[in-house]
């Protein structure tokens, strides 16, 4: 090696000799070392480029200003030979001297302090001087005599490491080397102090220089040489740290002290990043992938610090917010996973209905439809929380960092319109009702509810809203002319969807008192087009078909498991609009089943009044039929002649509404697309054990019609419409007015208020559901209706039972049972008087000596204890035989009996009606038996009574 060394350093010297007087006049060594370099790599182009190579010996920065190093060495050349006379050579060098206070000498221009500190790598800078030495020292031993040659060269060494170091001795910190002008210039305690956590770390970044510039001291002889450190200390006191004391180290010196602080930096980075990592459930390595940690990560600023520790802090302090959204993606996964194989399997099932559990079918669209709706409502959902972060993410776009912890959001489809909720929450396993949520419902009940707005609604003021869930405010013309706000109180006041209002409008309570031999009643009024027939019956698409579950079963077996949730959601969006009345008929069934009365008969009709005349909805073709008053004592009138179904499930009693509702007249006008032209009726039946029959009347008026706001409806028909609504205003105002013995005559003014007589005046229970629209151009319609429900609300009403015959005698025996304990409590006072006549008696004066008095009062305290003895044992009989009638309960309901009497149910603790029955019969003999006993007991002690006072009589006049 140093063989072939020589003639590469002979060849060297020639090339350093095209230099010299640049070179050694400037005292620099930076065209020597280019040359060594280039003569080392051995190639003549190299040579020509030499000179003008940057001072890292050519090789490639790896971070260069925008200057690049040919043109900087263009740029430099003039400047060189400018640099290279006397005195300029004496300017630049005297570098012992003048090292110290390089920072303040006569400034370069910039390009060239660019280009001095043009960023070579660490290594390439550290191994510079060495190279330069031997450079220096081959140089001269080719042109000295051997005798002079270590003077020379040692001359040559010092003068080219002074040189040097005055060529190269920085003014500044480079602007590349971010970090340690961050903690040179006070940066770092600047960061110390305003974020007192990482003021250790900050600090131990000046312990970290020290290290790195004292190895670097000792290996470097250059800096040892000029360096401020060195000069001030031999023991190389380098502290404090600033740019000036920096400046006077060399560059590569500088680079990887620089290197050394940003590794630092970015390892504690890292921990951050990795409890970040470790907080979203990822790897480091993946976080990393994500454009703005990775730039946050390669920030070499020292505030980038404090920002991801925040970071930190903040993401693991919202790490529920993560956990809300990973279940939200898991969800779509599967919802996703699910469709994918419904999509795979769909064709079978194309254009056909699928039947599901609890009887209600879907079509294959149904099925697909709400899947899309329901991933598209996850990603809003998503994107929500999206959003929520961005706005706590200022320093970067959320999306680019994190995306949805992880999952890029555009897997989401951004593109989701606004979509409804997904209305799942129906539950058809609604419990049946106990005794303290039947007894909240009142004879009549007045539930008010507003709709929302409609499109054709939209931009209209809001006249009428929920104030809480009894109070309507609403507007008004106060004399006719001045707006006024008014605030009515209901039952009940809803703004709610289908599922809320079949629970807290009461109709379950209702259902429960029809299969308890109650009639009840529901009409809903209001306004056209203010969602009467929705909130009773529902969209027609909500009356789902209805089929057994065997075929159900069938179908479930040809799908997989994945798509069976999918295929019940559907169902039950789709069923989740249905109104009132569907859901009373299949809670009915419910409740018949839970008080083991299946076996009851279901009846049904469904008349309509249309234009006065009355129309069998099942039976459409068939003649009109007209009302007439009940026979009897019976209240209310009737229409006989009306188709009655028969119905044993709910599926049948479905498929009976919707074949009625097929046939019901409906129009379209400029209110409603489906106005109900006519009154609908529908009547349940319930024909319990015992001859009682519970009655359930739904009825969907027909809206009030202003003819001058609406457009495209039937003169005749809204004539005939508000003419019977009206007669339905005359006789409610009437009933609220004055309570009646007897319903006043306005009821026969027209058929819809003889029909509806028997749920205004009758003895069960009603509830009025008045429907409002909340736009303000019906604001005179809504107040309407609410001051027509408000005048419902005050309708006296009394409850009776629709009371069997066997009933009645056992509510005149319970009747005579309380008369018997009555005379129980008189006779008790009755022989107390008796008792104090006698005493009366046994103190009359004179006639009794002493002893005498004694002997009586003896027998007196006997007789009296015995007759205490014989009324106590009187009344004990009583009470222990009327022991079983204590409950006061309604014999034939069966609940009741279940509730009060075991005799009525079987070893396994089920209800029996045949038990019932017997324990009812054996019962009723026992009371009378009872009776008879309590007659018996009585006239024992009337007697017993009589003989003691005898026994007195004769004992006193003895
Ligand atoms: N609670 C609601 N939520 C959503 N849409 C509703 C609601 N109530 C009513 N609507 C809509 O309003 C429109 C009119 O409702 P609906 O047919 O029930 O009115 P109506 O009072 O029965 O009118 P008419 O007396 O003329 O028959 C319908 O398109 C219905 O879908």
């Amino acid at each position: 090696m140093p063989r072939s060394a020589t003639p590469r350093s002979s060849a060297n010297a020639g090339a350093s000799r095209e230099v010299t007087p640049r070179s050694a006049k400037s005292g620099a060594t930076q065209s020597v070392a280019s040359q060594s370099k280039a003569a080392e790599r051995s190639s003549p182009s190299s040579r020509h480029v030499t000179p003008c190579a940057s001072p890292a010996g050519g090789s490639t920065p790896r971070r260069r200003p925008a200057d690049s190093p040919r043109s900087s060495c263009n740029e430099r050349r003039p400047a060189s030979s400018g640099g290279a006379t006397p005195g300029a050579s004496s300017g630049g060098s005297t570098p012992r001297r003048k090292a110290p206070s390089f920072g303040g000498a006569t400034p370069r221009p910039e390009s060239k302090v660019e280009l001095l500190w043009g960023s070579g790598s660490a290594r390439e800078g550290s191994r510079t001087p060495a190279r330069t030495r031997r450079t220096a020292s081959s140089a001269s031993l080719s042109s000295s005599t051997p005798s002079t040659k270590s003077k020379d060269a040692t001359r040559s060494s010092t003068n080219s490491r002074a040189n040097s170091a005055s060529y190269k001795r920085p003014r500044s910190i480079p602007e590349s080397l971010v970090c340690l002008r961050d903690v040179c210039g006070g940066e770092a305690r600047r960061l110390a102090t305003e974020f007192p956590d990482w003021e250790g770390f900050f600090n131990g970044l000046a312990g970290l220089m020290r290290d790195e510039v004292t190895t670097h001291l000792k290996s470097c002889g250059k800096c040892r040489a000029v360096s401020s450190f060195s000069r001030s200390n031999s023991r190389f006191q380098i502290q404090p740290f600033s740019e000036a004391s920096l400046a006077t180290v060399c560059q590569s010196c500088l680079q990887s002290l620089n290197a050394s602080l940003l590794a630092d930096l970015q390892k504690q980075k890292d921990t951050l990043l990795t409890d970040i990592a470790d907080a979203l459930g990822m790897s480091l390595r993946d976080l990393l992938c994500f454009e703005g940690v990775a730039l946050q990560r390669q920030d070499e600023r020292l505030s980038s610090l404090p920002i991801v520790a925040s970071e930190r802090t903040r993401i693991l302090s919202q790490g529920h917010l993560r956990e809300e959204t990973q279940h939200m993606w898991i969800e779509l996964q599967s919802v996703r996973q699910a469709l994918k194989e419904w999509n795979s399997l769909a064709w079978p099932f194309e254009g056909r209905y699928i039947p599901h559990k609890y009887g209600s079918v879907v079509s294959s669209s149904d099925v697909q439809n709400q899947a899309n709706r329901k991933c598209k409502l996850f990603a809003q959902e998503a994107l929500l929380v999206l959003s929520d972060w961005e706005a706590k993410w200022p320093q970067f776009k959320f999306h680019e960092v994190f995306s949805l912890f992880g999952v890029p959001m555009l897997q989401l489809d951004p593109k989701t319109g606004i979509v409804d909720s997904l209305d799942l929450d129906d539950n058809y396993d609604d419990p049946v009702l106990d005794e303290v949520e039947l007894s909240a419902l009142q004879p009549m009940r007045v539930v008010t509810r507003v709709r929302p707005m409609l499109s054709h609604e939209e931009g209209d003021d809001v006249s009428a809203e929920i104030l809480d869930e009894h109070t309507v405010s609403f507007e008004t013309l106060h004399h006719g002319y001045v707006p006024a706000r008014h605030t009515l109180q209901f039952d009940a006041a809803l703004r709610c969807s289908q599922t809320e209002l079949f629970r807290r409008s009461g109709v379950r309570a209702l259902v429960h008192r029809a299969c308890e031999g109650f009639t009840c009643s529901i009409f809903a009024y209001g306004q056209t087009g203010a969602g009467k027939t929705y909130s009773l019956f529902g969209p027609p698409e909500s009356l789902s078909h209805l089929v057994d579950d065997e075929l159900a079963e069938e179908a479930k077996q040809q799908l997989p498991i994945a798509c069976h949730r999918l295929i019940d959601e559907a169902r039950r969006a789709k069923s989740g609009k249905q109104g009132l009345l569907p859901r009373a008929l299949q809670f009915l069934f419910r409740v018949l089943k839970d008080l083991d009365l299946e076996s009851c008969e279901i009846h049904a009709t469904f008349m309509e009044i249309y234009n006065e005349t009355i129309f069998d909805l099942f039976e459409p073709s068939a003649a009109r039929l007209d009302v007439y008053q009940r026979p009897g004592s019976e209240v209310g009138f009737h229409v006989p002649g009306l188709t009655q179904v028969q119905c044993s499930s709910a599926i049948e009693l479905m498929q009976a509404l919707q074949r009625g509702l097929s046939s019901r007249h409906s129009h379209g006008h400029s209110a409603s697309r489906e106005s109900s032209r006519a009154h609908a009726i529908f009547t349940v039946e319930i024909r319990l054990p015992g001859n009682t029959a519970g009655k359930l009347i739904f009825a969907d008026l027909a809206g009030s019609e202003r003819l001058k706001r609406i457009s495209g409806a039937d003169q005749k028909e809204t004539g005939y419409i508000n003419k019977s609504l009206l007669m339905l205003s005359n006789c409610v105002s009437a009933l609220s007015a004055n309570p009646p013995t007897s319903p006043p005559g306005a009821f026969r003014n027209s058929k819809l208020t003889k029909v509806l007589m028997e749920a205004l005046c009758g003895t069960g229970f009603t509830i009025l559901l008045a429907a409002i629209s909340p736009a303000k151009r019906h604001f005179d319609e809504t107040a309407n209706t609410l001051n027509f429900a408000a005048k419902c609300g005050s309708i006296p009403r009394q409850v009776v039972n629709n009371e069997p015959e066997h009933q009645r005698e056992l509510r005149q025996l319970q009747e005579m049972v309380k008369q018997l304990r009555s005379e129980i409590s008189l006779l008790k006072e009755g022989k107390d008087g008796e008792r104090a006549a006698e005493a009366e008696d046994f103190t009359c004066p004179g006639s009794v000596e002493i002893c005498e008095t004694v002997r009586r009062d003896e027998f007196q305290a006997l007789q009296a204890e015995l007759q205490r003895e014989k009324i106590r044992n009187v009344r004990d009989d009583v009470l222990a035989l009327l022991q079983p009638w204590e409950p006061k309960s309604v014999p034939w309901c069966p609940k009741a009996y279940r509730l009060n009497a075991d005799l009525a149910v079987d070893a396994k603790g089920f209800y029996t009606p045949e038990l019932a029955k017997a324990w009812l019969t054996g019962h009723q003999r026992h009371v009378k038996a009872c009776s008879g006993s309590v007659c018996q007991v009585i006239s024992d002690g009337q007697r017993a009574g009589k003989i003691i006072r005898q026994e007195m009589t004769q004992s006193t006049s003895g």
